[in-house]
């Protein structure tokens, strides 16, 4: 059966282009041009991707996405947005959207995006389900670069490389702290691989992603009957990973009570099934990611201080890609390459003035980021070298910094100040949206204190809320 894929955009022009596109690629898909209708078909249809605007007239992208994840929580996201909501549109990862795409759309990159997010999807569902994943035949690997992953060249990457070589072997629990897209999975994946688990399922489970009221059985599996909905009875992540590790991404969205049943996994190594009467004993190596300030989160009464310390017997930093340019440069030569394979093209490099924009630039998604720009540079680029035309304006014409970006005071000049005051107030009120009005949340999202930002509320005339 072919994949099915629902849209939400209130474009209703791009929707019909999108929708008649989708279809002669043999996808089948629904439209809905408000969130609420979007939500109502996912009430009676299974989907393999949502296809989801990051503005909607009835919904801030964040609301949409929580709200999808609760209705279909296997399917695949991926959010539609402006280069100009990109900053804000990144922090979705936080809730589980699996890539997203910028407007204008490019069908042949949007087509590339679609199916390699879909048979991720699947592979990882195929994974927390306990099947088999089917490799794909020797003729078409041939094809492939030799690897999606590389090492990163900078002396932070090379550091963090030897933390990998030292500790993967062992079973001590990691924590791995980073902004999104830095590349927090792939690092806790060659943890796996590099342990006597190697052969054993690495399970990856998105706590951001997880609806509160799911979260426990998805966890910790549970019995027929226990709550509506159980008709089965179904084995949790950590069953499914024995003897393997199990990945946990933004820990910090954990819920107090399955904080709880959590730390009693890592002290007895036992899980009860919801609504079960025994005790499984289960072998399971622990990674968990971040990219909050945990320590302000146990400060704030959100995170238990025991459990901090037992998911923190090591812990690796990965540093944001604007503070490890080498690896701009080796990266975005390694995603050139993915780009030309998957989109059949042949272009050799970058014009200096683009890798001086790369250099540049603030990166704020991140490896996934620097991967989807320089996807759609190649797509755009004829000649053998990516001009700076097939850049996104935010990359090729960077607005004035503002005190968001660098914490630095803005410019001292009148317009240029009033210019970036209003970037600033758009970066508070996205960010506020966000961390769905945490204040303390929105601070670390703007990498400022939380005083600091109390004052620009006042500043800016931003209602509290
Ligand atoms: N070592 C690597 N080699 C090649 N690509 C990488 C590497 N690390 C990350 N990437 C790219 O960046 C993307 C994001 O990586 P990853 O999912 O590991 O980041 P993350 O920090 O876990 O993100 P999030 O916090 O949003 O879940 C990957 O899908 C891949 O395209």
């Amino acid at each position: 059966m072919n994949n099915q894929i629902l849209v939400i955009d209130d474009d209703q022009d791009l929707c019909r282009v999108l929708s008649n596109f989708l279809k002669k690629s043999n996808y089948e898909v629904d439209v809905a041009y408000k969130a609420t209708d979007g939500l109502e078909l996912l009430r009676s249809n299974n989907y393999d991707l949502i296809l989801c605007d990051y503005r909607l007239p009835d919904m801030t992208g964040v609301e949409a996405l929580q709200k999808i994840k609760v209705l279909s929580p296997d399917a695949a996201v991926i959010i539609i947005t402006g280069y100009s909501d990109v900053q804000t549109a990144v922090q979705t990862f936080r809730y589980g959207a699996n890539d997203y795409v910028t407007k204008p759309l490019y069908p042949d990159e949007l087509l590339v995006t679609v199916k390699e997010t879909i048979q991720k999807n699947q592979e990882k569902n195929q994974v927390k389900s306990g099947q088999p994943i089917a490799k794909s035949s020797p003729g078409e690997q041939a094809q492939e670069p030799d690897s999606k992953f590389i090492l990163g060249t900078s002396e932070e990457s090379k550091s963090v490389q030897q933390y990998v070589d030292l500790i993967g072997p062992t079973d001590m629990s990691v924590l791995i702290m980073g902004e999104t897209g830095t590349g927090k999975e792939y690092v806790s994946n060659s943890i796996h691989n590099q342990s006597s688990r190697a052969k054993k399922p690495f399970i990856a489970i998105d706590c951001g992603a997880l609806p509160k009221e799911l979260a426990g059985s998805e966890l910790f599996g549970h019995m027929k009957g226990s709550f509506t909905g159980a008709i089965a009875d179904k084995p949790g992540s950590f069953e499914l990973a024995n003897g393997g590790t199990i990945f946990l991404d933004e820990i910090g969205n954990l819920s107090y009570e399955n904080q709880v049943k959590l730390l009693r996994v890592i002290q007895e190594r036992k899980i009860r099934r919801i609504g079960g009467q025994k005790d499984i004993s289960v072998d399971i190596r622990i990674i968990a990611a971040t990219n909050e300030n945990l320590t302000e989160a146990i400060k704030d009464g959100r995170f238990r201080e025991d459990l901090y310390h037992r998911i923190n017997e090591f812990k690796i930093n990965l540093l944001p890609l604007r503070e490890r340019k080498e690896d701009i440069l080796t990266f975005s030569q390694h995603f050139l390459q993915l780009a030309n394979h998957s989109l059949k093209k042949s272009v050799k490099g970058f014009s200096d003035e683009v890798t001086h924009h790369f250099l540049n630039y603030q990166w704020y998604g991140n490896l996934r980021e620097l991967n989807n720009v320089v996807k759609r540079a190649v797509l755009l680029t004829s000649g053998d070298l990516v001009p700076t035309s097939a850049l996104p304006e935010e990359i090729s014409r960077p607005r004035p910094t503002s005190a968001t970006d660098s914490g630095e005071p803005a410019e001292d000049s009148h317009t240029l100040r009033s210019v970036s005051g209003e970037a600033e107030k758009q970066a508070i009120l996205n960010a506020l949206e966000v961390s769905r009005y945490n204040k303390s949340k929105t601070a670390e999202l703007l990498k400022i204190d939380r005083k600091t930002l109390y004052n620009k509320l006042k500043l800016y005339n931003i209602q509290d809320y």
